[in-house]
């Protein structure tokens, strides 16, 4: 059996403050930074262990797996820090409020928004200064490839060639890889490990800092996952 952890970051300060935050690089709060370091020592309780770990370049998750490596001694591990796995992009979102944005736009909208698998939010303008465009972490990437506004299925296109290229081989390789990311990056992942529906996926969130365990078969299918509580 192999077995995949993910953990979305622990509350971030837009997280508190019901804000829009995709790829804006806010900090942990400290419920945020307790919930990590909670998950490490709940991970090391139960036996897990890491051999390599994977991440966004956002400080909230890379902060989120700091916390749990160093609870676990495992700080040493090698480790991936991918753009493909960062946030969902909220485009024109980024930094509203979303109870503000649901009175001005209808809580439908906003659900359809933050839920919906192929609809995607307003888009930022070109010479919008919340583009990523010269953001040095994002400069090996082709201008076109750094997104204005995602949605989910955008989110799904750009995590693939990461488990493709990277995380299923380390798997298939008999690693025990943890991925600290986001709460869509890993809805992505979520539902294509899984194989679920693009109507279904709207139901599903993952919460702040909690372990997912995915136990895998030799072909990294699914055999159970669930929440480590
Ligand atoms: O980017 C954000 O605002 C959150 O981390 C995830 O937001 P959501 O739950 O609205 O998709």
């Amino acid at each position: 059996m192999k077995q995949l952890v993910l953990i979305r970051h622990g509350e971030s300060a837009w997280n508190l403050e019901n804000r829009f935050t995709g790829w804006v690089d806010v900090d942990l709060t400290q419920t945020g930074i307790d919930q990590a370091t909670e998950s490490g020592k709940k991970l090391l309780s139960a036996g897990f262990t890491f051999d390599v770990a994977y991440t966004s370049v956002l400080r909230r998750a890379i902060e989120t797996l700091w916390l749990v490596q160093k609870e676990m001694n495992l700080m040493w591990i090698p480790t991936v820090h991918s753009w493909r796995l960062n946030e969902r992009h909220y485009g024109a979102l980024a930094g509203l409020n979303k109870a503000e944005t649901a009175e001005q736009y209808g809580a439908d909208q906003v659900h359809i928004w933050r839920r919906s698998y192929d609809v995607r939010p307003p888009e930022l303008a070109l010479d919008d200064e919340r583009n990523s465009f010269n953001d040095p972490r994002y400069a090996k990437l082709n201008k076109d490839d750094i997104p204005r506004g995602e949605c989910l299925k955008d989110t799904v296109h750009r995590v693939l060639p990461l488990w493709n290229e990277s995380i299923a081989p380390a798997l298939l390789a008999g690693k025990k890889p943890i991925i600290a990311a986001h709460g869509n990056s890993i809805r992505a992942l979520v539902k294509y490990l899984s194989e679920i529906s693009d109507e279904d996926i709207m139901e599903i969130n993952i919460p702040n800092g909690k372990p997912l365990i995915y136990e895998l078969d030799d072909n990294l299918k699914p055999i159970r996952h669930y929440f480590l509580d």
